[in-house]
């Protein structure tokens, strides 16, 4: 019998749409750090979650899951319906996938233990992030990092499984609901990101190793909170404005955080009057971010330390971020010192 090898014609399909997340994830698997496959079906179990919730925000607002949910989170924040919903998606996902044993999420004020008693990771969530967006059609998100526990697989959680340093993420990861859908990942090795293809229902690789800017002309920061935070922080925003950069403010932290990663600028959102700690939590909107910002060559910090150092001491601990591109949080830390030294 005659045989030929498959050669197709690319040229007859105009476009190719290329490498599905699924796919991205089963050839770098030899890259992840215990490569036996339980990291790989996480990002899977997430990836699918985030299309759920997807679908969930696409028809918020003709359905009844928009609004307020009517009760408020550990943090005293209202608590939006869709915030609910997405942090039951991601836990059931998470859940039914089999390989996760505790869970921290912003709506749940204790750790979830999923009594797994074969489960090697913890994760870390912000299952919808912006969520003050949701009712305005504007971008929102999700965010998650993943640990592995420390303590041995099938003994009872305990605090150190939960309570790592930033610098021990396995893997961390947002998902931006935005104009199109995207999921931003690393383990470790550099970033992706994979745009969603609604009608195929498949994320597809669009954003291969994302690299930060050096420098960059963007600044993002709540202005509204000027007569409330130090010296440094306005005089550093002052400079950015003399040299005409542009103010890019959305509101909702991964979509901030995406724009400046791959345009280059810095978001701030420093310690203020009413909030000395800043109102970001470091298990789940900080730490990922700057786990990401800095496989992409960008930096984070809390004013003084590398957010990745930063041991946490408590689940919902909050932290100032000053996260972006390496210049210019660089510079906004030099404008800080200064105004300490002259106090
Ligand atoms: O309204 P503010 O104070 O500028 O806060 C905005 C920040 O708060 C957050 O909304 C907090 O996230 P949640 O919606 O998950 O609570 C960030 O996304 C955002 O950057
Ligand atoms: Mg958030
Ligand atoms: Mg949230």
């Amino acid at each position: 019998m005659k045989t030929k090898p498959y050669e197709p014609n690319n040229s007859a399909l105009g476009y190719s749409v290329g490498v599905t997340l699924d796919r991205f994830i089963k050839s770098k698997q030899d890259d992840f750090p215990f490569a036996s496959g339980e990291l790989s079906q996480i990002l899977r179990d997430i990836a699918l979650a985030s299309k759920i919730v997807n679908r969930e925000i696409n028809r918020a607002g003709l359905s009844n899951i928009s609004g307020a949910f009517g009760n408020t989170n550990v943090q005293g924040e209202e608590q939006q319906k869709l915030d609910v919903v997405a942090n039951i998606r991601f836990c059931r996902a998470l859940t039914k996938g089999g390989e996760v044993c505790a869970i921290v999420s912003e709506e749940d004020d204790e750790v979830i233990d999923l009594q797994n008693s074969s489960g090697k990771y913890v994760v870390a969530m912000d299952p919808l992030d912006g969520s003050s967006n949701i009712d305005v059609n504007i971008s929102i998100g999700t965010i998650f990092s993943i640990y592995r526990r420390v303590t041995p697989v099938g003994s009872p959680i305990q605090p150190e499984d939960i309570m790592q340093p930033g610098s021990k993420q396995v893997a961390a990861g947002y998902v931006l609901y935005g104009s199109s859908t995207m999921l931003v990942y690393t383990t470790g090795k550099g970033v992706n990101g994979f745009t969603y293809e609604q009608s195929l229902g498949e994320f597809f690789l669009s954003h291969p190793n994302v690299t930060a800017p050096e420098n960059g002309s963007i600044y993002s920061i709540n202005e509204g909170l000027k007569s409330q935070v130090s010296d440094g922080v306005n005089n550093y925003i002052e400079a950015c404005k003399e040299r005409n950069y542009s103010a890019r403010y959305i509101g909702s932290l991964v979509a901030d955080f995406h724009r400046n990663l791959l345009k280059g600028g810095i978001y701030i959102y420093p310690s203020t009057a009413k909030a000395p700690h800043g109102k970001l939590r470091l298990l789940y909107e900080a730490n990922s971010l700057a786990f990401i910002a800095e496989q992409a060559g960008a930096s984070a910090t809390d004013g003084k330390n590398r957010i990745l150092d930063i041991k946490p001491t408590s689940l919902h601990q909050r932290t100032p971020l000053y996260i972006g591109s390496k210049a210019m949080v660089e510079e906004s830390q030099e404008f800080l010192k200064e105004t300490e030294i002259s106090q």
